[in-house]
């Protein structure tokens, strides 16, 4: 007899319990375990995220470019992806996701084959520092940049800026840090908080902050932007913040704009 399957091949999901109990202290990592409970986990953890992933959307659909690439880089289980896909507007564009979690990206193709729209998308297991890039109209870290080594930040992102069309855009979404000793005080005591208030103990947010230390580098967002513009692209903004967590709109202009 063939084995009941849980309706549309839905990848099962538990709420995050990883850090309730106490553990050894091990640096974070994006395996299977954490795969299974990241849609609780992203939601309770990081400020805004639901309001981030639709607005991803918006500005999407603003800035895609018939016949260029669309890429989603760490794209975990293809939140920011679907977004994307809905936003294009064109039959036309290439929607990438790269992550290089195989457990993130086998349930990714699970969520991507759910979805009720039927633009192709072409899943990479792949490190964002080696993938190829090219033609693109709109580039998207949503959350990802934090987590890769900062020595090699500049380059990533000098290749997107290199690959991105006059027009397109980066958006990037980071938790950043404070240059004020207060301010980095204050904004971290309400992330505490916004954790807190979502029903994790204190034990949850102290283990974690240990196990994301050395693997999770925030930056300033003055050290964002500079960096954003030595990159290639022309205008940098904040469209989002909600306490430590930002997003930005990296542009790159028109060639008609700059003649
Ligand atoms: N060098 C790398 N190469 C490829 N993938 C990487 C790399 N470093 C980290 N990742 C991947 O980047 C993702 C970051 S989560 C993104 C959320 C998603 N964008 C969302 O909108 O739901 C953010 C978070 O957990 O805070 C993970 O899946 C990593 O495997
Ligand atoms: O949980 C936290 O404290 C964070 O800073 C956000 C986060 C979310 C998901 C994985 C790692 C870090």
């Amino acid at each position: 007899m063939s084995k009941a399957r849980r309706p549309s091949e839905m990848p099962e999901q538990l709420p995050d319990r990883l850090f309730a109990t106490e553990r050894r202290p091990e640096d974070f990592r994006f395996d299977a375990s954490v795969a299974r409970v990241f849609p609780d986990m992203i939601r309770r953890s990081v400020p805004g995220y639901t309001t981030i992933i639709p607005m991803i959307e918006v500005i999407t659909e603003q800035y895609a470019q018939p016949g260029s690439y669309c890429y989603d880089l760490g794209c975990s289980l293809g939140a920011s992806t679907l977004a994307m896909r809905h936003g294009i507007p064109y039959e036309d564009c290439t929607l990438v996701g790269v992550d290089n979690s195989e457990a993130m990206i086998e349930r990714c193709e699970h969520y991507i084959a759910l979805d009720d729209n039927h633009l192709p998308v072409t899943l990479r297991c792949e490190d964002i520092l080696a993938t190829e890039l090219s033609n693109a109209s709109v580039t998207t870290l949503n959350f990802t940049l934090q987590f890769v080594d900062p020595q090699q930040r500049a380059s990533l992102l000098a290749r997107i800026a290199d690959a991105t069309r006059p027009g397109g855009v980066l958006i990037l979404s980071e938790k950043i840090r404070f240059e004020s000793d207060s301010e980095q005080a204050i904004q971290t005591r309400l992330h505490h908080e916004f954790k807190r208030a979502n029903g994790y103990s204190d034990l949850e947010i102290s283990q974690k902050r240990t196990a994301i230390e050395q693997v999770l580098i925030p930056e300033t967002l003055a050290a964002h932007r500079a960096r954003l513009l030595a990159a290639g692209f022309d205008e940098v903004l904040v469209w989002y913040q909600c306490f430590n967590f930002v997003s930005m709109l990296a542009i790159k202009a028109n060639t008609s704009d700059t003649d």
